[in-house]
């Protein structure tokens, strides 16, 4: 018997009185320093799940393709039930593997079919399902195959999947749910992409959030990930900018803190601008030297060039740290101005050697209507001869191809550019680039109420620091516990940023949402500071029985897990490598997230009834294996959209 009573937690029935328990995260190890695996000592069979069923003498069904059974348990069952019912019903195993589908919920079964996909001519779907289900061998598999309607479910066999997926989730920790489903496969991904001196916006926080999660889900599916941010840093405010430096400009305000600071005095140039109306001629007026201005800069004048670059690398400088803070390292921060002269001349010179352009006063247009109605007429030059937003983008899509040989491109763009989006991959199919049908635009909707107590939003920063204030303030209402606390400030930066991040991930991505504070650093609900609470919490029982080693956990006797909250537990964990596959096609971290609540709601139904505490060695260690494994892809998943789990909070 373990010696240290170890009380289970209802967290269901705890929720409301949930502020924050006492904290001490060690932020300089996320990972935690409890429970420390040796991979030395591992059993090698436990590192894939083909593997392990060798080691049990279970046949593995015939691997079809596209499917990943060494990562997937998912992918083992539906190549054994398509295999098998391809036996029972002389269908194309190809077909049925098509057709299996998700279920909503678990008391419908892990996989079912929709007879009438089948299109099996003249026969009765219900009459089929139930023969079908009747004859099923359920083998080492499946638990259960029932006729539901025109519906076939399966169900699969927890006590199977706690003896090949526990040890698989322990042993392959943080790398469970990945799977190099591609092979040397490039994407190049461009989110966030502010402007600089301009706000960042909310549109700018949602490709941020949405851009982070896809990079780290494409690389954990095996692609090489390139993370581009795109600077809007360029145009004619950059000559509004430099004229209003040298008059409203401050070399201390500016190192102190850049952003706020171009922000601040390209607000203050723009009034004057305003003020003036047409009062001025173009050399006196504002206006006119801000053009003359972006002139020589697109001239190349080296003079004008110097004070831009600055502009532009302090900027750099902070944005890189406040990334940081949301664990988003870009490879490169590039950005319209360095959308290349050649390929912008070249770009024009195709647009008219394929006839795709015309000349309307001066200024030179795309009539995009001949391809699609819908895309309208765009401008692709000025008839002062400077470039465009649209033929930077086209250079620089054909400068990024030239660089990366990318195999598919991702733009993380709000939707009220879908016209625009659309229109570019139209100009760029039209020049006869192969690749562009590998670009991708991923839209979102609108965030409303979205402004600080201080007003407007600057910048992520000022956002980040608002958050972490308000979920500060919910700390403190619970006055004893925030006693203990001994770094508020980080566990609410965290926290807080898990808030942001979890509102913004929680729905499909077109949805609009508004900005609701409270609702967000709530602990009650489907929140961030929920899952963040979840982790906590599965980290300390861990923590609390400390007696059980990675050993204990890995050979412990599974078969002692027979709890039917256990079950769904058992059934959740095997699905999620599924998950993240599923998210890959629809480019969804709904999907995720929506897979963590499902989880961390199932762990505390769980913490009822598999106590670990007072328990015989044995039971101890397969509870704690459960447990962990659950706390593993928690972690794996909070990781993956991008949050820091906390290990105490
Ligand atoms: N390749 C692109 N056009 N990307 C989108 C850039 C977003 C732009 N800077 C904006 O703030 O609206």
């Amino acid at each position: 018997m373990l010696r240290r009573a170890l009380r289970p937690v209802n967290l269901a029935h705890r929720l409301s009185n949930i502020r924050i328990a006492p904290v001490l995260i060690h932020l300089k190890s996320p990972q935690g320093t409890v429970q420390q695996l040796d991979f030395q000592k591992r059993n090698m069979s436990t590192t894939s799940i083909t593997s392990q069923l060798q080691a049990m003498s279970i046949q593995e069904p015939a691997t079809m393709e596209g499917s990943f059974p060494k990562y997937n348990v998912v992918d083992l069952m539906r190549n054994y039930v398509s295999q098998e019912l391809s036996k029972i019903s002389g269908v194309d195993v190809k077909l049925i593997y098509e057709a299996l589908e998700w279920t909503n919920t678990l008391d419908r079964g892990d996989l079912l079919i929709p007879v009438p996909r089948l299109r099996i001519k003249g026969a009765n779907p219900k009459e089929l399902a139930v023969e079908w289900a009747e004859k099923f061998p359920l083998g080492d598999f499946l638990s259960k195959v029932e006729a539901n309607g025109p519906f076939v479910q399966f169900f699969f066999r927890p006590d199977f999947l706690f003896k090949v997926v526990l040890p698989n989730i322990l042993v392959r920790r943080e790398k469970y749910g990945s799977a190099p489903l591609v092979e040397n496969k490039k994407v190049v991904i461009e989110f966030s992409s502010p402007n600089i001196a301009k706000p960042f916006h909310a549109g700018h926080l949602r490709s941020t959030i949405i851009g982070g999660f896809l990079s780290n889900l494409y690389e954990k599916l095996g692609w090489e990930v390139v993370r581009l941010n795109y600077l809007g840093d360029w145009g004619k405010q950059f000559g509004v900018l430099a004229v209003g430096f040298e008059r409203y400009g401050s070399e201390e305000a500016l190192q102190k803190d850049p952003i706020k600071h171009l922000y601040d005095v390209y607000v203050r140039v723009n009034k004057d601008i305003e003020a003036e109306g047409d009062s001025l001629s173009e050399s006196e007026s504002t206006d006119g030297q801000a053009r003359a201005y972006f002139k020589k800069m697109e001239d190349g004048d080296a003079a004008a060039l110097a004070i831009w670059k600055r502009f532009r690398e302090l900027s750099i400088d902070k944005y890189i740290e406040t990334y940081a803070r949301l664990n988003i390292h870009y490879d490169s921060y590039s950005g319209e101005s360095q959308a290349s002269k050649e390929s912008m001349a070249k770009a024009l010179k195709m647009f008219a050697e394929k006839g795709l352009t015309h000349e309307d006063r001066g200024a030179t247009l795309i009539d995009l209507t001949k391809f699609n109605k819908k895309l309208g007429k765009t401008i692709v030059q000025k008839s002062d001869g400077t470039t465009l937003y649209l033929t930077r983008d086209v250079g620089t899509a054909m400068d990024r191809y030239e660089k990366y040989h990318f195999d598919k491109m991702i733009y993380v763009i709000a939707c009220q550019q879908d016209l625009y989006a659309a229109q570019l991959f139209e100009v760029l199919k039209q020049m006869g680039y192969e690749w562009a049908k590998d670009l991708l635009h991923i839209n979102f909707g609108m965030v409303q109420g979205m402004s600080t107590r201080k007003g407007t939003v600057v910048f992520l920063d000022n956002i980040l620091e608002e958050t972490r204030d308000k979920m500060h303030d919910v700390m403190k209402t619970n006055e004893t516990k925030y006693a203990q606390i001994e770094n508020p400030d980080e566990v609410a930066d965290l926290v807080g940023i898990s808030a942001v991040m979890i509102q913004d991930m929680q729905a499909k991505r077109i949805n609009n949402y508004e900005f609701k504070w409270e609702r967000m650093t709530s602990f009650e609900g489907d929140t961030g500071p929920y899952l963040q609470y979840a982790h906590s919490r599965l980290r300390s029982v861990e923590r609390n029985a400390s007696e059980i080693t990675e050993e204990m956990m890995i050979n412990a006797d599974l078969s002692l897990l027979k709890e039917p909250v256990a079950e769904i537990l058992i059934r959740l964990l095997g699905q999620y490598p599924d998950v993240l596959r599923n998210a890959a096609k629809t480019h969804e971290p709904a999907t995720v997230v929506t897979y963590l609540f499902k989880l961390t709601h199932q762990v505390s139904s769980c913490y009822d009834v598999l106590w670990v505490a007072g328990q015989t060695q044995e039971l101890a260690a397969a509870r704690l294996a459960l447990y962990a494994s659950a706390r593993q892809v928690l972690y794996n998943g909070m990781t993956l959209l991008g949050l820091t789990p906390v290990d105490r909070m």
